[in-house]
């Protein structure tokens, strides 16, 4: 009796997986609607793409169209890589689209589910989001930007000092502007500082979690539920965990005795029952600052650095407005903002020509969406790849041109109708953008302003070496920061006192 038990069970199962692993991608095969694609194997689909992924891809848009599709077995992916179909797909259906790809290893297990940018649909992703859409708004941001104006003229002050260690310089300013407005820490941040290690150990391994194919429990999920199998990756969350409690705990015991700064965390703190957060939801969601923006704050200023040295003329269209706005005697702040627009240009520029989150981050289809003839169903992953994006002939005339001119019109003010997704799509838009833009902003017209930045002869930038991570970061190169103001060191004292 039990025999025939085991035996229909048995049966099922293999029934259950016959349909997921074997029927069900060949029905999706033949789903003639799916945009275009390359051919792939009638059962697995097509092959994983291997080293430089967004490149392949973006090479793919060029080939089958704006909007094509893949499959990896039972995954549907739909990589959209021109900007009207990003428009159409990303922005207009953005209520069908918000949800993020289920990834057991990086998220469900890793990160316990907390990690707000791979949380999916649902109450929790509003709680977060309305949590730090607070404090990051554009009215909120404006309070961070003395705090960033002061690390920005250190930024500059070090590359003047060690010029051969600019990415350092670049790693440190995001990392204390990043650290201050979540922890309230008030003295710049060092790259080898051991918290920012431990943050740093952790990311890595969740952008090696990340990658396509690295957990086969990703595609069968079923394999989390053998005991020990998923033991390495729970582990890791639990040291995660741990350190983001700590850092919280700190915070905590500060303002028991009145003594915290003004910070993401003392607000997450004061506001908990508000936000509806549970105490690990306040820790991940305040170490989740760090992950999501300090590499792509550094990564953005490394790219106007190189992009400064690979093309003096639009450096020196920029000088040449910094000359005629701030002169030489005063350095720039943000309240010349408005009046500095080859500055915004130029790092616009910057961030569509290297965008540094070349890939995209995978939205998944809640509900079919019709674009033109065909139908991306429900349960596909659509991911904007920014690089493709970026190279747009529609939108961005002779796109690999580096041209920041194209960024203003006609009296040379910003254009109001160019756009670009640096910060990614509909209701998953980065929610630090204007803190970004701000660091962006005072990095470029200071360094431009305090600096000719020129390519070192003997060691020449190769424009196309960056590495192969979700956030690309140039590898390293060499610059010469060369002082164009008399007096540089004081007439930047001068005004940050
Ligand atoms: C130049 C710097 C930055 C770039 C290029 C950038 C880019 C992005 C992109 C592309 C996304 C994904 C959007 C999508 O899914 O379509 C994202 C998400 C996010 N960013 Fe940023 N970001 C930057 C800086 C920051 C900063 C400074 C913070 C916080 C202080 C931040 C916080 C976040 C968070 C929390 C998310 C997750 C949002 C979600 O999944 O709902 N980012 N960012």
């Amino acid at each position: 009796m039990l025999c025939k038990a085991a035996v229909l069970s048995a049966v099922g199962l293999l029934s259950v997986l016959f349909y997921k692993y074997v029927l069900e991608p060949l029905r999706l095969q033949r789903k003639a609607s799916l945009p275009p694609g390359p051919p792939g194997h009638w059962l697995f689909g097509n092959a994983l793409p291997g080293p430089y992924a967004y490149r392949q891809y973006a090479n793919l848009i060029s080939e089958y169209g704006p909007v094509i599709s893949l499959r990896y077995g039972r995954r549907i992916v739909c990589i959209v890589g021109r900007y009207q179909a990003a428009v159409d797909i990303l922005v207009k259906h953005s209520a069908e689209t918000m949800d993020r790809p289920r990834a057991v290893a990086a998220h469900e297990i890793m990160s316990g589910g907390l990690r707000v940018v791979l949380t999916g649909e649902g109450d929790r992703i509003k709680r977060l989001r309305r949590a730090l859409h607070a404090f990051l708004q554009p009215k909120v941001a404006e309070t961070y930007k003395e705090m960033q104006a002061k690390n920005a003229r250190t930024y500059v002050l070090d590359c003047y000092h060690t010029p051969g260690e600019h990415m350092e310089h670049a790693k440190k300013y995001a990392a204390s502007v990043v650290i201050s407005m979540t922890y309230g820490k008030t003295t710049p941040t060092s790259y080898s500082d051991p918290e920012v290690q431990i943050v740093n150990r952790c990311l890595r391994r969740l952008g090696a979690a990340l990658r396509p194919g690295a957990h086969l429990v990703d595609t069968y999920p079923f394999l989390q539920y053998i005991p020990g199998y998923t033991s390495q990756l729970r582990k890791y969350h639990q040291e995660e965990l741990s350190f983001f409690r700590s850092q919280i705990a700190n915070v905590k015991s500060q303002l028991a005795r009145g003594e915290a700064e003004s910070c993401f965390a003392a607000h997450l703190l004061r506001e908990q029952q508000n936000l509806q957060l549970s105490g690990d939801e306040v820790a991940y969601l305040a170490g989740a600052m760090f992950g999501a923006g300090s590499d792509t704050t550094a990564s953005s200023l490394a790219i106007v650095s190189m992009a400064a040295a690979l093309f003096p003329e639009a450096q020196a269209k920029v000088q040449a407005q910094l000359d005629q706005v701030i002169g030489r005697e005063r350095a720039p702040t943000f309240d010349d903002e408005a009046d500095l627009p080859e500055v915004t240009a130029f790092f616009l520029e910057a961030s569509r020509w290297r965008p540094v989150a070349s890939g995209g981050f995978a939205h998944r289809a809640t509900k079919d969406i019709v674009w033109k003839d065909y139908v991306i169903p429900v349960g596909a992953e659509i991911v904007g790849n920014h690089l493709a994006i970026a190279r747009d002939p529609e939108v961005y005339p002779d796109p690999e041109t580096f041209n920041p001119q194209r960024w203003l019109d006609a009296n040379r003010r910003l254009r109001e109708d160019l756009k670009f997704f640096t910060f990614g799509f509909g209701r998953r838009i980065c929610v630090g953008q204007h803190v970004a833009d701000n660091s962006l902003f005072i990095n470029t017209a200071l360094t431009l302003w305090a600096f000719n930045v020129s390519q070192n002869p003997s060691a020449p930038i190769d424009p196309d070496a960056f590495t192969d991570e979700a956030l690309i970061f140039p590898q390293p190169f060499s610059v010469s920061f060369t002082p164009r103001i008399d007096g540089l060191l004081e007439v930047l004292k001068e005004g940050s006192d």
